[in-house]
């Protein structure tokens, strides 16, 4: 009873307390109430003599993300870790280890040169119902009077030593923007290409690892040179000739993470440049089939009438343009140049852009001019050289008595790499290396059977049409003689 009668009176006095400063304020002059002011800081701060200097995980524009967060986080996981008691857990290195972060509202001491200095993890719901992200922080904490040294020095350590640590642990993602998302979901990154084991002449690799390497180390070059230190690449040829191999293989080589773009998904020019601003440096941003992810040859003809032809042909690959349309993504071919062009792309260091297409020749030329796209690679139809990589890879063989009739076949018959490395996949352990080549020996006599029989066929066709031309031709001139009667 008398602990609720104190605390009325607290609240009595409080509420005074805020009427007489509310009366003040309004009615004394200014240079009082600013000396008020003044002094009520004071007093304050001699109360409660601590700083708070708070690191959210975007910048305040909330496009990018804040790489001292990540920093922060990567610090207190290794060093204060064991202090929390509240802790997420996320598996590093394909899962061979895991790495501990505080967890939300939780706060651990860290001390420096004998100064104690609190951090605080907050997280607070995003006010946007629709939003699917929250606005997560850390907040650190220390008295006034350590300010410079926390500032100017301890600080940077923290950052130093957690870029060092995000290195060490570093996890290379797979970003998306797929299944009607506005903003990028990711995975862990994990696939095993590499230059070593795509099936393509050893000289055009090398040439392409180079090109790649240079570009890594050129941070100084290119801003020598006034330009954003970005490249682009096209890779052209036809469907599993390995594209997305290479792109893997990319990837694994920089130590980069990938951004595939799904240009349906993205609903206008203004999603898209969101989209792009939020990619990280070090990254390499993807987009599949430029042809049918955008109506880009199109765009400005805009809806000049197909020829019927045009209009009932379906292909596989045509499917997702129909999509396009159906799910009204607005993004233009000026949008995407735009991107190309380096406004955007240049926010954030180190980027490559990779377009693939089947049809190099569908594509806008201003798409695929050269400073925009700087390197076109070709991918195409495999030859003995290629079947050898995929040999050694598959069946660990470099030579082989088979190999001959294969490079016999090889020179007369087109196949891509995918259904070599179909044929060399052994269906059962017991399979062994010869069984596989001789599958594919039959799958190359079997495709060139084939096309003698459709060379035949044709050859058919073409003398009917031939003789059908010179019937026409013969009617005509005698309609001709007909008139001239
Ligand atoms: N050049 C290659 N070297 C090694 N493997 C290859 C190569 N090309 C294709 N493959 C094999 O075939 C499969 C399909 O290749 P990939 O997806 O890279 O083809 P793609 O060119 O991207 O096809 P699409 O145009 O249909 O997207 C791969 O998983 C890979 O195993
Ligand atoms: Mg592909």
């Amino acid at each position: 009873m008398g602990l609720l009668q104190s605390w009325g009176g607290v609240g009595t006095s409080l509420a005074s307390f805020i009427f007489i400063w509310d009366m003040i304020r309004r009615y004394c002059p200014p240079e009082l109430v600013r000396a008020l002011d003044k002094w009520t800081r004071r007093i304050r701060s001699f109360f409660y003599p601590y700083i708070h200097i708070s690191i959210s995980e975007f910048m305040s524009n909330n496009f990018k993300r804040h790489d001292a967060y990540a920093a922060v986080e990567a610090y207190l996981s290794e060093h204060l870790a064991k202090e929390a008691t509240r802790l997420r857990a996320e598996a590093v290195g394909g899962g061979s280890k895991l790495v501990l972060s505080m967890d939300e509202h939780e706060r651990v001491t860290d001390e420096f040169r004998g100064t104690k200095i609190q951090w605080i993890k907050h997280v607070q719901p995003e006010s946007r119902p629709s939003s699917e992200s929250e606005k997560k922080s850390y907040k650190l904490m220390f008295h006034k009077k350590y300010r410079d040294m926390v500032t100017d020095i301890y600080l940077e350590q923290v950052i130093k030593r957690g870029k060092e640590i995000q290195k060490r642990n570093r996890k290379r993602k797979l970003y998306t923007n797929g299944h009607s998302k506005t903003t990028w979901s990711h995975i862990t990154f994990e696939h095993p290409a590499t230059f070593g084991s795509l099936a393509m002449e050893a000289e055009r690799k090398q040439e392409i690892m180079d090109d790649l390497l240079l570009f890594r180390e050129s941070k100084d070059f290119y801003a020598r040179i006034g330009k954003a230190w970005k490249r682009g690449y096209l890779l052209y040829g036809p469907p599993g000739t390995g594209k997305s191999t290479m792109i893997a293989a990319m990837a694994n080589l920089l130590d980069y993470d990938i951004y595939d773009l799904e240009l349906t998904s993205v609903r206008d020019n203004t999603e898209l440049r969101r989209l792009l601003a939020e990619t990280s440096s070090k990254s390499i941003v993807v987009i599949e089939d430029i042809d049918c992810s955008l109506d880009l040859t199109g765009q400005r003809k805009q809806k000049q009438d197909k020829s019927p032809e045009e209009k009932t042909a379906v292909t596989k690959k045509e499917v997702p343009y129909k999509d396009t349309e159906e799910s009204g993504s607005r993004v233009t071919l000026s949008g995407l140049l735009n991107f190309i062009d380096g406004l955007w792309s240049a926010c954030s260091g180190e980027r490559i852009i990779v377009f693939t297409t089947n049809y190099l020749d569908k594509l806008d030329p201003a798409l695929t001019r050269r400073g925009r796209m700087d390197k076109h690679i070709e991918l195409s139809y495999c030859n003995f050289e290629g079947f050898k990589v995929l040999a050694k890879n598959y069946l660990c063989l470099d030579a082989h008595p088979l190999f001959e009739s294969i490079e016999m076949l090889m020179k007369e018959i087109k196949i891509i790499p995918a259904d070599v490395a179909e044929n060399l996949m052994p269906s059962s352990p017991k399979e062994g290396a010869e069984k596989c080549l001789l599958k594919l020996v039959e799958a190359l006599k079997h495709a060139k059977e084939l096309m003698i029989k459709k060379d035949k066929e044709e050859s058919v066709v073409n003398k009917r049409s031939q003789v059908a031309d010179q019937d026409d031709t013969g009617t005509a001139i005698c309609h001709v003689r007909v008139l001239e009667k």
